[in-house]
């Protein structure tokens, strides 16, 4: 009864093959953009798959969430204004939700499906589309970035699936730019940034499209998230010019964050030690990523 999630043959992680033991298969489907698939597996909860790649499972999706959130939100002294490019599951905004000087949470996923199945599947993470400060756009973020208004956010965060599927040009410059557009100055980007040990490519083209497009500080940062490929991810942490903002020193602190409950549920991974230690690069990284 196990089920191989991953294939051999993805190019994202080639020879590698990644599984999980399936008890039962809850939906299976397909969109206009990508297959979908949720099961019930042995050990880690209820798990999301697109296109055969593991996007979240209920036992450590606080990993990613957590972090892919607080890493910006935290950096900054009061966040008000919030767009989530992904992040269909909700998990993200759920996250949001704790702080509460955000006042608007724009989220921009272009597939209705993903948001519809994990209503049903992750009511834990789907939560977040609860919040009322919540405004969800269908669609691709490409187009919605172009049209969006100069200087409106204070953060916006990329919570994509890999650059092999749909969200193929959230890698490239031009969407970059129009990030930096919609940011205020001294506004930050957190980006879903792949894997230290696969992805170090990906990753120098990534930093150095951010340096030229982002004069503010430019980080990499990463967590553990046992069900990722490597079982780790990263995140790229930018910042638009303006007033200086520090990512490796949280200026709101997660003792707040405890305060303002609106996700009604603790936090599980993420605290000012954690954010800290996340930027810390080991040897081989910090000489890949800065020889370019
Ligand atoms: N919001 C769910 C997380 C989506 N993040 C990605 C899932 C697939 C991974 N290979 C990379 C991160």
């Amino acid at each position: 009864k196990t089920s191989k999630v991953q294939y051999f043959n993805n190019p994202m992680w080639p020879g590698e093959a990644h599984s999980l033991k399936v008890e039962n298969i809850l939906y299976q489907g397909k969109s206009p953009y990508q297959e979908i698939l949720v099961f019930e597996s042995s050990t880690y909860g209820n798990v999301l798959v697109l296109d055969g790649i593991v996007q979240l499972t209920e036992k450590d999706e606080c990993a990613y969430q957590e972090m892919v959130t607080h890493l910006p939100l935290c950096s900054i002294p009061s966040p008000k204004s919030v767009l989530v490019v992904g992040g269909g599951d909700g998990g993200v905004l759920r996250e949001i939700a704790r702080h509460a000087s955000v006042e608007n949470i724009d989220i921009c996923e272009i597939d209705q499906l993903v948001i519809d199945v994990c209503k049903d599947f992750f009511p834990q993470l789907s939560v977040g589309f609860k919040d009322p400060r919540v405004q969800l756009h269908v669609g691709d973020a490409v187009d919605f970035l172009r049209n969006a208004p100069e200087g409106k956010y204070d953060a916006i965060i990329v919570d994509s699936s890999d650059p092999i599927g749909p969200a193929q040009e959230l890698v490239e410059k031009p969407f970059f730019q129009t990030i930096a557009r919609a940011l205020k100055p001294g506004g930050v980007l957190c980006n879903q940034a792949e894997s230290m040990w696969l992805h170090t490519h990906l990753i120098q083209d990534m930093l150095s499209i951010c340096r030229e497009t982002f004069k503010g500080a430019v980080h990499y940062a990463w967590t553990s998230v046992p069900t990722y490929p490597s079982g780790v991810i990263g995140f790229l942490l930018c910042a638009k010019e303006g007033p200086a903002v520090n990512f490796l020193s949280p200026v709101n602190p997660i003792e707040k964050l405890e305060g303002a409950m609106e996700a009604g549920r603790e936090i599980r991974f993420y605290n000012s030690e954690v954010h800290r230690a996340a930027f810390v690069l080991p040897t081989f990284v910090r000489r890949e990523l800065e020889s370019h």
